[in-house]
């Protein structure tokens, strides 16, 4: 096991704790995601895992060596352990290539060099190489801090919402070259996010806290298709969310269907069509089927009504 946290104890106030028993693993080798909703403890982990915070009592273990948390450690974070927080500590006096290139050894010139602009090339900031990190937007700066941190080819990578500050297409070629070369360099990855949808196809573990608890920790197939409870379905976007008495009623197996679960079949269940819009890759349909609101999408328009069946 690469990270371990054990019966970890910690709060920000007295009055209330954050995480109480805590219990978690990460394997060596893997790109794990950290989500929750906005609040539930995602960065305050990512911090204590990299020493920014004493905890109250439990432990956190990596790489085998237990960490000491601030009061025992000066210097936070381990050798092969790097944190890009959403602050981005940038040199701001050195260009972004000598930001860059701050961690990797001058003793060979030219093949600093050629790290800096391959680094540069992941994060997509080659033309800004000689440019000073006050002339560059949030999303640009966190780039390169990114850039800093994959230079020393940690062990450990740990990355609190590095997408945030990004248009989408910038995000959709970030997100592949840096998931490809972390792979590629065996670098461990843990993301914070609330857009999991976003970085699934990369994802080898999803792990779920809900107001500090930790509530599911699968892979990313088993979280989407069984969510432990509406909180986690919601995470991937628009759902239907089914109380006891409705699941009964509509005689579902599952408490949650996601829009496309939703289909027409002509031996399904009368449905009322409310609103057909179109939505870019699917109509964005909204039907009420036994006076219930559901969302369902579909390829084409929809018109009239129409009978759904739950898959
Ligand atoms: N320095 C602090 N002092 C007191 N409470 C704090 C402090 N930092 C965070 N909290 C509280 O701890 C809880 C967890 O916050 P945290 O920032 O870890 O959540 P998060 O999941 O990362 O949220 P976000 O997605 O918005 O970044 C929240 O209730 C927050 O208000």
């Amino acid at each position: 096991m690469l990270l371990e946290i054990n019966n970890l104890y910690f709060s920000h106030t007295k009055d209330k704790p954050l995480f109480q028993n805590l219990n978690l693993g990460f394997e060596e080798g893997r790109i794990i995601a950290l989500a929750g909703e906005s609040g539930c403890g995602k960065s305050t982990l990512l911090n204590l895992i990299y020493g920014l915070l004493d905890w109250e009592s439990g432990e956190i273990i990596f790489n085998g060596t237990r960490l000491l948390g601030p009061k025992g450690n000066l210097v936070p974070g381990e050798a092969e352990m790097k944190l890009v927080a959403q602050n981005f500590d940038l040199m701001p006096y050195a260009t972004v290539a000598e930001n860059v290139g701050k961690f990797i050894s001058n003793i060979n010139l030219a093949q600093k060099k050629e790290t800096v602009l391959e680094l540069l090339e992941v994060v997509g900031l080659q033309e800004f190489a000689g440019v000073l990190p006050k002339y560059l937007s949030g999303g640009q700066q966190q780039r390169v801090a990114i850039a800093r941190a994959l230079s020393v080819l940690p062990k450990l990578l740990v990355l609190d919402e590095p997408f945030s500050n990004l248009d989408f297409s910038r995000k959709i070629e970030l997100r592949e070259r840096l998931f490809r070369y972390v792979k590629q360099h065996q670098i461990s990855l843990i993301i914070s996010t609330h857009e999991l949808q976003e970085i699934m196809p990369w994802l080898d573990q999803i792990v779920i806290l809900q107001d500090g608890r930790l509530i599911q920790n699968e892979s990313p197939e088993e979280t989407y298709k069984r969510p432990y409870n509406s909180y986690v379905a919601k995470l991937f976007g628009e759902v239907n969310i089914f109380s006891e008495e409705e699941a009964a009623d509509f005689q579902l197996p599952k408490f949650s269907y996601y829009p496309k679960e939703i289909k027409i079949s002509d031996h399904g269940t009368e449905a009322e069509l409310l609103e057909s819009r179109f939505a870019g890759n699917h109509y964005w349909n909204k039907v009420r089927v036994k006076n219930k609101e559901l969302i369902m999408y579909t390829d084409e328009k929809v018109e009239g009504n129409i009978k759904v069946s739950f898959e």
